[in-house]
């Protein structure tokens, strides 16, 4: 429900007023400026709007909660959603994915993370953690689109030096052109794909690039028991502890997967303020074989966050999906109906996932920019409303999003997106064209 003429409201700031949502379990109303920031969340519901904002928006009852945060994404993998299910992780990427992937050109990049920007505004998520190629193109789609994310490049040395050399230009040009773009959306980190990918002089010019450039690091960690035992044979120790002696694990490294992580491994991440990203549909769809030691890691003061990993292993981007497979899938790994209640599934989605990024945002207060989605209650599988959490994390999923708001700007309105069908038709050509490419060699 919207005031009448909405028209414009889209692809600048404005000043809004949302009134008559939910918030945990009271009814208030949210002003933001035209600044993009949350100057009130208060209980003023019902009162006969005499504010002087540009918009007014009618929340009729939904819930507003701080937009989502995936922790852990390759998004331009959107392109490649469906191309290979149903196999083991190595053969997945070497004999798939990897093939593929060199097919690749600008444009798909451009094309393929304009669709996940699409896919995530519509299910609820404002923020996303990006490890990928040809970044300059997702910066790209990242600002056209309004939504928010931190970009790192894919950095693979694969043990040779020449590689080396060219993955720190590629990584040291990324910075630099996210530097240029001045988009307090946009930020830059570093991202050494995998400790069986990255030789351990690769590890530690990232380690040093990030702490350089005060930047995050982002990386795939323990994600199979393979690469654990791969790790202790070549290198004498666990992959946790490698990655400290090459400088990776700090407060602003994003680790993804975790899942063969032992008690040690738990404690060291804690202790170096390490924020560990769960993917459980990934690790699922995968068969790691193991779910990331949540409460040990949450117990040893990690920070615990939540991640899609790409569409070619999941297949989709829905946060509030994500959130629930998490919850459910500790409780069974772990035996124990316990582990991940859903408020603190909730808050690996938002504020934790912010916390992870380094981003002011993960919470409804005054003062922090409007990151904001509103999930509707009058769906059958929101009603009725004895817990909202429970019904967010145990019962929606990202179709119950109506609208989402970054920064300020609304994304989408009552499930309205500007310009979404040309965005997927140019998607979906990209992905022909790519695996056409792919095919004649
Ligand atoms: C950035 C690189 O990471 C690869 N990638 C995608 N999913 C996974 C995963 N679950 N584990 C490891 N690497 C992955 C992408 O295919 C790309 O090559
Ligand atoms: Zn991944």
């Amino acid at each position: 429900m919207t005031s009448d003429d909405m028209d414009g409201i889209f692809g600048k700031n404005h000043s809004l007023l949302i009134t008559n949502v939910v918030v945990d379990t009271k009814k208030v109303d949210i002003v933001i400026d035209e600044k993009g920031i949350i100057t009130s969340v208060g209980e003023m519901a019902g009162k006969a709007w005499k504010g002087d904002e540009d918009f007014l928006i009618d929340g009729n009852g939904a819930l507003a909660l701080p937009g989502l945060v995936n922790t852990h994404t390759h998004a331009a993998m959107t392109l490649l959603r469906g191309y290979a299910d149903d196999m083991i992780l190595q053969d997945w990427l070497s004999q798939k994915i990897w093939p593929l992937e060199a097919h690749l050109k600008p444009e798909d990049i451009y094309w393929a993370t304009k669709l996940a920007c699409i896919e995530m505004i519509r299910s609820g998520t404002t923020a996303f953690n990006d490890m990928y190629f040809m970044m300059d193109q997702a910066a790209k789609a990242v600002n056209e689109t309004g939504i928010r994310a931190v970009l790192s490049y894919g950095f693979i040395d694969l043990f040779n030096a020449e590689k080396r050399e060219a993955e720190c230009k590629a990584t040291e040009n990324l910075a630099a052109h996210i530097k240029s773009l001045d988009n307090p959306r946009i930020t830059a980190a570093v991202g050494p794909h995998a400790i069986y990918t990255v030789s351990p002089e690769g590890l530690k010019w990232c380690a040093e690039f990030a702490q350089q450039q005060k930047i995050g690091i982002h990386i795939h960690l323990s994600e199979t028991e393979k690469e654990v035992t791969d790790c202790v044979a070549t290198h004498g120790k666990r992959p946790a502890a490698h990655l400290d002696s090459c400088g990776i694990l700090t407060p602003r490294t994003v680790a993804a997967h975790c899942c063969w992580l032992d008690d040690a491994e738990c404690r060291l991440l804690g202790e170096r303020g390490v924020s560990a990203a769960h993917n459980p549909v990934s690790n699922m769809k995968l068969a790691t074989n193991r779910a990331m030691p949540y409460a040990d890691l949450k117990a040893a003061g990690a920070n615990t966050c939540l991640g899609t990993d790409g569409c070619a292993s999941n297949n989709n981007l829905d946060m509030l999906e994500e959130m629930k497979v998490a919850a459910i899938l500790q409780k069974f790994f772990w035996n124990n109906p316990t582990v991940l209640p859903a408020p603190e599934a909730l808050a690996m989605a938002s504020a934790n996932g912010a916390k992870a990024l380094g981003l002011p945002t993960g919470r409804l207060v005054a003062g922090v920019p409007a990151d904001i989605i509103l999930v509707s209650n009058r769906d059958a599988c929101n009603i009725p409303l004895h817990n909202a959490t429970s019904n967010l994390v145990y019962s929606t999923n990202g179709g119950s999003v109506e609208t989402t708001i970054c920064n300020g700007r609304v994304l989408m309105l009552d499930r309205g997106i500007p310009d979404e069908a040309y965005v997927l038709n140019g998607a979906a050509e990209a992905a022909v064209a790519l695996v056409e490419r792919a095919q004649s060699g």
